[in-house]
């Protein structure tokens, strides 16, 4: 079994020159082995090119998309309460910070990829908003002849209170993406927001579009991670940030076995008891484990053409 994981962010800048070195990267093919007779050769390299993993199970490429897209599909209406509940609530923490760090400007256009039930969009609309009612109210100090119609007129327009800051929220799933909007109607989020069904893998917007990309807790489940890493490289402005909260490595043994006992032993179960599906849990926590290593995704962000990337264990080392 692949190491244990804990939890990581990593946080990068785009720039336009590096789009060469990435295309570079495409070229690169594992040779097979040099005794294999030609046929056998070209059929390995044909199966290691189509086959890969769905948790622990091997399946081809063309397979892998739709059985992400079942689970999805399955757990959409209790996806949000099985997060409160597997990590007691720690996820929204984990959110808040991914925003504390990206600490958006005003004026911020983002694009949340694998954005799902928009817990990320929705913290990125408070942040802007409230960093901009600050500002506002700090000039209104300092203007302090304005009259109280004058200051009520101030608070008016909804989409001026982001500062003119917008999130694209992407996702694959139609599901997820339902409950997101359902969820946004209740809770009064609509001016600076937007949906889009799209594939990570092949985004429906054009070049050097938003000045962030956020991927959280979706990443892991993009067929092909190189190709999503190039497509945020592709729509993000010269400059621009990508940020990216998934599962990684834990390297202290006690936390590690401890992680695993939790993730084995009791997050299948919760599924099961709660959103009435054991297999979608249990393929998360297989998923887990299949993610690269914190240093290893920093290398493939690299390879993509971003730079200055960094990374923090949120859990543990
Ligand atoms: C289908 O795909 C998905 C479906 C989804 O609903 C969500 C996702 C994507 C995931 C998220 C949006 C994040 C929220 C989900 C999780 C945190 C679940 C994933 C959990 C793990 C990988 C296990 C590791 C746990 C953590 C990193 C810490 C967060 C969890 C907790 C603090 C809850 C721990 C609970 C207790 C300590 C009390 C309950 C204890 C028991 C019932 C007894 C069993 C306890 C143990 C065996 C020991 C527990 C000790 C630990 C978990 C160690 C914690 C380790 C560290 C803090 C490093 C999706 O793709
Ligand atoms: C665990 S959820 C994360 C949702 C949200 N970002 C959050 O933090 O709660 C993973 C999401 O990734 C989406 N997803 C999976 N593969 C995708 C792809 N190729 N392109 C876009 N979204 C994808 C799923 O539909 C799902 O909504």
């Amino acid at each position: 079994m692949a190491a244990p994981r804990s939890l990581a962010l990593w946080n990068c800048c785009g720039r336009r020159w590096s789009r060469a070195m990435r295309g570079c990267q495409l070229l690169g093919l594992r040779s097979s082995w040099p005794g294999a007779p030609l046929s056998a050769r070209l059929l390995s390299q044909e199966k290691r090119a189509t086959e890969t993993h769905f948790g622990f199970e091997t399946v081809s490429e063309e397979e892998k998309g739709g059985k992400v897209y079942q689970v999805f599909e399955s757990v959409a209406k209790k996806y949000d309460v099985m997060n409160d509940m597997m990590s007691l609530g720690i996820h929204r923490l984990w959110k808040d910070l991914l925003i504390w760090k990206m600490h958006p400007l005003p004026g911020t256009q983002l694009l949340d990829v694998a954005g799902g039930t928009g817990d990320i969009a929705f913290r990125f609309l408070n942040y802007v908003q409230s960093q901009h009612q600050r500002k506002q109210k700090r000039q209104l100090r300092a203007q302090q002849s304005l009259s109280w119609e004058e200051i009520a007129k101030e608070y008016q327009n909804e989409e001026d209170s982001l500062g003119g800051s917008h999130v694209m929220v992407c996702d694959i799933n139609k599901e997820m993406l339902k409950v997101g909007k359902q969820k946004a109607l209740a809770q009064g989020y609509r001016a600076g927001l937007a949906w889009v069904l799209g594939d990570a893998e092949e985004l429906p917007f054009d070049d050097d579009k938003f000045d962030i990309y956020t991927i959280a807790f979706g990443i892991r489940n993009v067929t092909h991670i190189d190709q999503a890493l190039q497509e945020a490289h592709r729509v993000l402005k010269p400059g621009g940030r990508f940020l990216c909260l998934e599962f990684s490595q834990v390297n202290n043994p006690l936390i590690s076995r401890l992680y695993d006992l939790y993730s084995f032993q009791v997050i299948p179960v919760l599924g099961e008891v709660i959103a009435g599906d054991w297999k979608s849990y249990q393929y998360l926590v297989e998923s887990i484990r299949r993610f690269p290593s914190q240093e290893e995704f920093k290398e493939m962000i690299e390879d993509a053409g971003f730079h200055k990337v960094t990374y923090e264990s949120l859990t543990s080392d």
